[in-house]
């Protein structure tokens, strides 16, 4: 027999790739989904072996270093669960906090918004969910990324127009926006070496990494193509690498955008450049 917190702490211990805090967070998720067990239920007495083979199968998997949200298939994002596969970037706090600026910047009715790079879809799907009345679009290039984007939006009964395109190689479909959002794939190449392995080893290349002598690929293009989507006055969201603040917000004003800003996340980092077409 052991207690719940003796098992949490067991397990936190045999998860070396994590910090012990972490690491004992993650095994209490796990418990919960697995068994309903909670905190609050610290004095529940446990057969060790009596847990569940998918328990202890799900456990193995997270001491290789797959993320939960990957084990369990799900993660949460602004108050709602978002089906997340091994196509799907895991929604990322930053990225509540970009979409969370442009429900409070951006209160009016039947907005046009289209999310470039869109994943999951938690960005349109929690627009559209939290906004009133807007027209949403979310565009990938990853076929079973969009196929996960729109079983989402079915889920969480959001209606999103899921458009496949590779905005690098192709022109925009839709224009006349009011917003043009997108937290395009922005880590230097150079920056894998300190990555966590269960960030480099479990989630898609194709949503993280950009060439080093390129670090702005996707801004520029984004940047290039909103000039010609959004309506005059029309903003364009950016979530960016802390270390490219200035360069983003030089690139916007060198392409004719007003008012561009840089706004830091909850942790004080350069997070997110916003900018009005004119
Ligand atoms: C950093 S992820 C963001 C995912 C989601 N919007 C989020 O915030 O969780 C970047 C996304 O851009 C997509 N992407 C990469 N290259 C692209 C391209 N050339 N055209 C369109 N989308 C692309 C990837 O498939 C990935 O889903």
């Amino acid at each position: 027999m052991i207690n719940y917190n003796s098992l949490v702490k067991k397990w936190a211990a045999e998860l070396e790739l994590y910090e012990l805090p972490e690491a004992q967070n993650l095994v209490e998720w796990l418990l919960e989904q697995h068994l309903g067990l909670r905190r609050v239920d610290m004095m529940n007495f446990l057969e060790e072996k009596d847990l569940p083979k998918s328990l202890l199968d799900d456990f193995e998997r997270l001491k290789k270093g797959e993320p939960i949200q990957q084990i369990l298939g799900k993660a949460p994002f602004y108050g709602r669960e978002f089906q997340v596969s091994r196509d799907t970037l895991i929604p990322r706090n930053e990225t509540e906090e970009l979409v969370h600026l442009i429900i409070k910047e951006n209160p009016q009715s039947g907005l046009k918004i289209l999310d470039i790079g869109t994943g999951t879809g938690c960005i349109p799907i929690t627009l559209f969910l939290e906004m009133n009345e807007a027209e949403v679009y979310g565009l990938d290039v990853s076929e079973s990324a969009l196929a996960i984007a729109h079983k989402n939006a079915e889920e969480l009964k959001a209606k999103v127009h899921c458009i496949h395109l590779d905005i690098l190689e192709e022109e925009l479909p839709i224009g006349d926006l009011d917003i043009l959002v997108s937290n395009p794939p922005y880590i230097p190449e150079k920056g894998k070496e300190k990555m966590h392995r269960n960030v480099l080893d479990f989630e898609p290349q194709l949503a993280l990494f950009v060439p080093d002598e390129n670090p702005l690929l996707f801004y520029r293009r984004i940047a290039i193509l909103g000039k010609k989507a959004l309506k005059p006055k029309g903003k364009l969201y950016f979530e960016i690498h802390e270390d490219y603040g200035k360069d983003v917000q030089n690139l916007l004003f060198d392409l004719g955008y007003s008012e561009v800003e840089i706004i830091p996340d909850l942790n004080g980092k350069d997070r997110m450049v916003k900018g009005k077409n004119l």
